[in-house]
């Protein structure tokens, strides 16, 4: 029995705002959300305590990009508690998740989290971004509160294949960030995102390979 239940209802309409059909999506979210609050208290994974909390700043934020992502290989690099890639794997079908993490009691959660969940689709590596040896073999790579636009690309922009995306949640529209892209990206869009139950700016940038340096 999962203790989390009294969230339920919070949790099926976000879910519902955010445009994902809540079951059976829901009872596996919270099967995530009470393990990442079990291993919390000991292992201190985030800094966000409540799983009340959790859900909006965590689980639904994290969801707010879904629309953005599609079916493929996806690397969620400096994942921590597997954010935004759990999420993500369990929402969005025919994706493919790989999860990034340098710090071993994370990877360990979420290795975890793999096996109590079942997760055929999550792959965890416990590596820094830049030592993971699989060039080109990403369609999408996810940040969030990761590292600046630059700092993502030098540490993970090689595991991009030609035509790939990195998808970075950021807060507010980073404009400084994107004017201190390096050379050979461009910024293909810059979305607002709505997540509910939170308030503040969120904003999802999108960044490719630009062509005019590749030619
Ligand atoms: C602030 S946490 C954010 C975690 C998660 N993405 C989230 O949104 O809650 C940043 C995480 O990135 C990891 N990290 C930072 N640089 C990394 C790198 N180069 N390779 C792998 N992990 C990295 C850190 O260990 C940390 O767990």
């Amino acid at each position: 029995m999962n203790p989390l239940t009294h969230l339920l209802p919070e949790l099926e309409s976000g879910l519902s705002a955010l445009g994902l059909p809540p079951r059976p999506l829901a009872d596996r979210l919270l099967d995530y959300l009470a393990l990442l609050d079990r291993w919390n208290k000991t292992y201190n994974l985030t800094a966000v305590r409540e799983p009340r909390e959790m859900l909006a700043k965590h689980l639904l934020d994290s969801l707010s990009m879904w629309p953005h992502v599609a079916p493929g290989k996806l690397a969620d690099l400096g994942t921590g508690p597997g954010l935004p890639g759990i999420p993500l794997a369990l929402a969005v079908p025919g994706l493919q998740v790989t999860l990034v993490e340098s710090i071993s009691k994370k990877t360990r959660f979420l290795r975890e989290v793999v096996r109590q969940l079942g997760l055929d689709n999550v792959r965890v590596l416990d590596s820094r971004a830049e030592a993971v040896a699989e060039p080109g073999a990403y369609d999408q790579i996810t940040a969030r509160a990761m590292d600046t636009l630059a700092g993502i690309l030098a540490v993970g922009g090689h595991l991009l294949a030609p035509g790939g995306r990195l998808l970075a949640m950021k807060g507010q529209r980073p404009d400084a960030e994107i004017a201190a892209l390096p050379p050979g990206w461009r910024v293909e869009s810059v979305q607002a995102l709505t997540v509910p139950g939170l308030e503040g700016d969120r904003h999802l940038v999108t960044v490719t390979r630009d062509p005019a340096e590749a030619a």
